[in-house]
């Protein structure tokens, strides 16, 4: 199959029967229907993920809402070019990306199922962002549900903050977590996380930074009045 034909079944197959909605903007949006032949293989807050039973190589990631992501997120694909460790963009709509397919698993989903992670898949994605940085581009949102392991290596599988001025901590919150907790303990002992537990991590490391945040802005506001 070429792309063209690619870009065509999901136009007419999948984009005009497929229900997608955003409830909350914090929490994963909700997939309510995915018509015969496409499967979802992942969904974020912002965007759903299928693939085609007729094209593996492919995937087409379809936004719910903030449609100005979108060219954002195709821009910085431009900017990235090729790089193994890295999807890459075959085609833009309106709605939908047709992204190269990655394989393996989440992090977030290895920590669930208790496969272990080794500190090769760390280092391949310390060396992506590297590279991103060297592109120009600013690697932010970086987290356990945008990065994914397969066959030992590591890959980052969402690129849509990188455009933004600033980074964020995520991925250097992720690696300090990796090497104080994780690595003495759950690669010792992997034993699967259920995800409630997960999701109560992630939610609490929300209001963590949100405070931090929040201490920062009140702390240089005092020093403004003095
Ligand atoms: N190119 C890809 N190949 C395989 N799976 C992918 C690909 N892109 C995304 N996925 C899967 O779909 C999920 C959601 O995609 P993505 O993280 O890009 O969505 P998002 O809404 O932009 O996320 P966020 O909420 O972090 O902004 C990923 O966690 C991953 O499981």
């Amino acid at each position: 199959m070429n792309v063209e034909a690619f870009v065509q079944a999901a136009e007419e197959g999948l984009l005009r029967h497929l229900k997608i909605e955003s409830e909350d903007p914090y929490e994963p949006i909700e997939v309510k229907h995915v018509p015969a032949g496409w499967t979802c293989i992942g969904v974020g807050n912002y965007a759903a993920v299928f693939t085609y039973h007729a094209e593996k190589r492919w995937v087409v990631k379809v936004y719910a809402r903030d449609y100005e992501g979108i060219e954002q997120e195709a821009q910085v694909y431009k900017q990235l070019g090729q790089h193994p460790a890295y999807s890459h963009l075959l085609h833009r709509g309106n709605t939908y990306l047709v992204l190269k397919r990655l394989h393996g698993l989440t992090l977030y989903e290895t920590i669930h199922r208790g496969v272990r992670i080794p500190e090769q898949v760390i280092q391949d994605i310390e060396e992506a962002l590297v590279y991103a940085r060297k592109r120009g581009l600013r690697p932010c949102d970086v987290h356990g549900k945008n990065v994914m392991m397969h066959e030992g290596r590591g890959y980052v599988v969402d690129v849509s903050d990188f455009y933004k001025e600033q980074e964020d901590r995520k991925w250097r919150d992720l690696v300090k977590a990796y090497r104080l907790i994780y690595k003495p303990f759950l690669y010792k002992y992997p034993i699967p996380v259920p995800y409630a537990l997960l999701d109560f991590v992630r939610r609490a490391y929300r209001l963590y930074r949100k405070g931090r945040k929040q201490k920062l802005l009140h702390r240089e506001g005092k020093t403004k009045h003095m």
